[in-house]
C-alpha cells in the first residue's frame, strides 16, 4: 500500500480547486449557499462538527474525499488497530487503540496477544484503586494517604492532568484524596507542594514515565524521595519507604525495580503505546483515582467509539479523515501556517496543552517514511487557549493580523452537570454568555466587518470549526481525544510521514546532559562559543551571589 499522496493526480485536482477559491471570500461562499450549514456538518452521537466556515464549495469538499480515497486513508488504519510495525523508524507498532478496545480479540505483536497483558494491568490498576479509596493504603505512620502526586512529563503528564481537570464534577464519592501533577524540572512546582501542602506521612507519588530515564521525571522523584527520607529520619528503612509511598508506571520494569519501586506497586505498559498516546494505560492512573474505573472505562469506551467509527465511516463521512483533509487544505493549498485551539469551556483549559504535544511532535517532520525530503509542509504550529480569555489577548491577531490562523473552537451545549439548584439560573446565564461568545467569534472571523477607519476594518475569510458535543463527560472527552489522535494519523498518511516518532527533542536532550556536566565542574569549558561565553557568565554571577 502506498503512503502519502502529494504530488498525486487527486492532489493535483485539489490544487486547482484552491486556485480557483483562492480569491473567494468566506462571506461569498456563505452567501452563495444557503444550505451550507447543512452540507458542511457531521454528526457523531453526541458531537456536532461544523465546518461551514471552512475555505471550501462541495466541488472542493468532493475533491479532497477523493484525494483521501485515492490515497487508501481508510485503508492504513487496518495495520494500526492490528499491530503492525506502523512506527517504521523504531519498528514498532503503535497500539494505543488496543488499551480501550472494548471486547476480548485478540491483537497481537510479534505472534503474541497483547490483550491479557492489557487486562491484567488494568485488574492490577483497579486493586490499587480501590485500595486507595478504601483508605486501606498506609503510609510509614499508619494513616490513609491523602494526597497523590502525579511526577511526569509530557505525554506521562498532559493527558491525565488534562483529563482530570475536565473531569473535575466526575469525581468518585470514595476519591477523598487530592491530586496534584509536577511536571517541571526546575523543581519550583515540586518545592512548593513539598514545603506548604503536602504532608509526607500521607502523600503516595506516582513516578509516570514510558521510558523510566526521562531527567526531567526522576530528578523530581529523587528530590520527593530525599524529601521523604529527610523526614522519617532513619525511623524507616529505605525500601519499607519507597514501597509505602511511591508507584511506577513504565515500559521499563527493570529500571523501576532499580529505583526501587516494589514489583507489586509496578503499573506496566509498553513499549507500542506512545507516549503521547499513552492516556488510555497505566499513565491514566490518576485519571482512575479520580474517576473510579468505571469512569476510566467511559472515557476508554468513548474513545472505542471514535475507532469503530473511523474504520468504518465512508472518507466523506469520516470526521477524523475530514478533519485531517481540512487541515491539509489549510496548511498546504491555502497557506495558513498556524490552527488556534479554542476551547469554550473551562474546564477544558489543558486541551491545548495537550494537542499541542499530540500534534506536533507526531507532525513535526521533515522527511517522509522512507527519509527522503517531505516535499510540502507538515503540521501546523498549534497553540490556544480558553476561548473566552483569549479573546482579551491574542484574538487581536487572529481578527487582524497578517498571519491568516485556522481557528478551532470547541464548546458543550450544557455546562457543569453539578451545579447546586440555587444556582442554576446563574449558571445558565454564564453558560448562555459562553456559547453567544463562541458563535460571535466563529461568525466575526468568517465574515469580517468593513468601516471607512482602516483601523476598525475586519478582513474576515479566517476559517473556522466548531466542535459542539452535547456535553463534556468521560465518554464525550476519550472520543474528543480519539478524534485528535486518528486526525493526525490520517494527516500523517497523506502526507507519508511518521506520526509515532519524536527524535527531534534527543539532540539537545545530550547536549543538556554534557552542559550540566559542564555547569557542576568548574574546570570544563563547552566546546560552542557562544554557549562557552554564557557558561562564563553564569560562573561569574554564580560567584558574585
Ligand atoms: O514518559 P517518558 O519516557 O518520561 O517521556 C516523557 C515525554 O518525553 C518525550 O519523549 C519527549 O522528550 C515525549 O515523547 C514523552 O511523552
Amino acid at each position: 500500500m502506498n503512503v502519502g499522496a502529494v504530488g498525486t493526480p487527486a492532489w493535483q485536482v485539489v490544487a486547482a480547486h484552491a486556485e480557483r477559491l483562492r480569491a473567494v471570500h468566506l462571506r461569498q461562499l456563505l452567501a452563495d449557499d444557503p444550505q451550507r450549514a447543512q452540507r458542511f456538518r457531521r454528526t457523531l452521537g453526541p458531537l456536532l462538527w461544523d465546518f461551514s466556515r471552512q475555505r471550501i464549495d462541495q466541488a472542493a469538499l468532493d475533491a479532497l474525499v477523493a484525494l483521501g480515497e485515492a490515497a487508501q486513508l481508510l485503508h492504513h488504519f487496518a495495520p494500526l488497530f492490528c499491530g503492525e510495525p506502523v512506527n517504521v523508524s523504531e519498528n514498532r507498532p503503535a497500539l494505543h487503540t488496543a488499551l480501550r478496545q472494548q471486547d476480548d480479540a485478540p491483537v497481537y505483536v510479534e505472534g503474541e496477544d497483547v490483550i491479557p497483558a492489557i487486562r491484567r494491568e488494568q485488574a492490577k490498576m483497579a486493586e490499587l484503586v480501590a485500595r486507595l479509596h478504601a483508605g486501606q493504603w498506609r503510609g510509614y505512620s499508619g494513616f490513609p494517604m491523602t494526597d497523590v502526586v502525579n511526577l511526569g512529563v509530557g505525554g506521562s503528564d498532559l493527558g491525565p492532568q488534562m483529563a482530570v481537570q475536565a473531569l473535575e464534577e466526575f469525581r468518585h464519592p470514595d476519591c477523598n484524596l487530592r491530586l496534584h501533577f509536577v511536571s517541571n524540572l526546575d523543581g519550583r512546582e515540586l518545592l512548593a507542594l513539598l514545603k506548604d501542602r503536602l504532608n509526607p506521612a500521607t502523600t503516595l507519588f506516582v513516578v509516570a514515565s514510558k521510558t523510566f530515564t526521562t531527567i526531567d521525571t526522576l530528578t523530581n522523584a529523587n528530590t520527593a524521595r530525599e524529601w521523604l527520607l529527610r523526614h522519617v529520619d532513619g525511623r524507616f528503612d529505605e525500601a519499607a519507604i519507597l514501597r509505602q509511598h511511591f508507584i511506577g508506571i513504565s515500559a521499563n520494569p527493570a529500571a523501576m525495580s532499580g529505583w526501587g519501586i516494589a514489583p507489586e506497586h509496578q503499573l506496566r505498559f509498553w513499549e507500542w503505546v506512545g507516549g503521547r498516546y499513552s492516556l488510555w494505560s497505566a499513565i491514566g492512573f490518576s485519571v482512575a483515582l479520580w474517576l473510579g474505573m468505571d469512569g476510566f472505562n467511559e472515557l476508554l469506551a468513548g474513545a472505542a467509539a471514535v475507532d469503530g467509527h473511523v474504520r468504518t465511516a465512508a472518507v466523506a463521512e469520516n470526521l477524523p479523515v475530514l478533519m485531517a483533509l481540512l487541515e491539509v487544505w489549510n496548511h498546504n493549498f491555502l497557506g495558513l501556517h498556524a490552527r488556534a485551539v479554542l476551547p469554550y469551556d473551562g474546564r477544558l483549559a489543558l486541551l491545548p496543552r495537550y494537542l499541542e504535544q499530540l500534534e506536533m511532535e507526531s507532525l513535526g517532520k521533515s522527511v517522509t517514511l522512507d527519509g527522503q525530503p517531505l516535499p510540502v509542509h507538515s503540521g501546523p504550529v498549534v497553540w490556544g487557549d480558553t476561548g473566552p480569555n483569549a479573546q482579551h489577548a491574542f484574538y487581536q491577531l487572529l481578527h487582524q493580523g497578517t498571519e491568516a490562523v485556522m481557528c478551532e473552537f470547541i464548546a458543550t451545549v450544557r455546562g457543569r452537570s453539578d451545579v447546586p439548584v440555587e444556582e442554576k439560573t446563574r449558571a445558565l446565564h454564564h453558560q448562555r454568555l459562553n456559547l453567544a461568545n463562541c458563535l460571535a467569534q466563529i461568525e466575526a472571523l468568517a465574515k469580517g466587518a468593513d468601516s471607512k477607519d482602516p483601523h476598525r476594518r475586519y478582513p474576515g475569510n479566517r476559517p473556522g470549526n466548531l466542535l459542539l458535543f452535547d456535553a463534556l463527560t468521560p465518554h464525550t472527552l476519550g472520543m474528543l481525544i480519539a478524534l485528535y489522535e486518528h486526525k493526525v494519523y490520517a494527516q500523517a498518511m497523506l502526507l507519508g510521514i511518521n506520526p509515532f516518532d519524536q527524535w527531534g527533542v534527543e539532540l539537545g536532550k545530550r547536549i543538556a546532559r554534557e552542559l550540566l556536566n559542564v555547569l557542576e565542574s568548574a574546570d570544563k569549558v563547552p566546546q560552542d562559543a557562544v554557549t562557552a561565553a554564557l557558561v562564563e557568565h553564569i560562573r561569574q554571577r554564580e560567584a558574585d551571589a
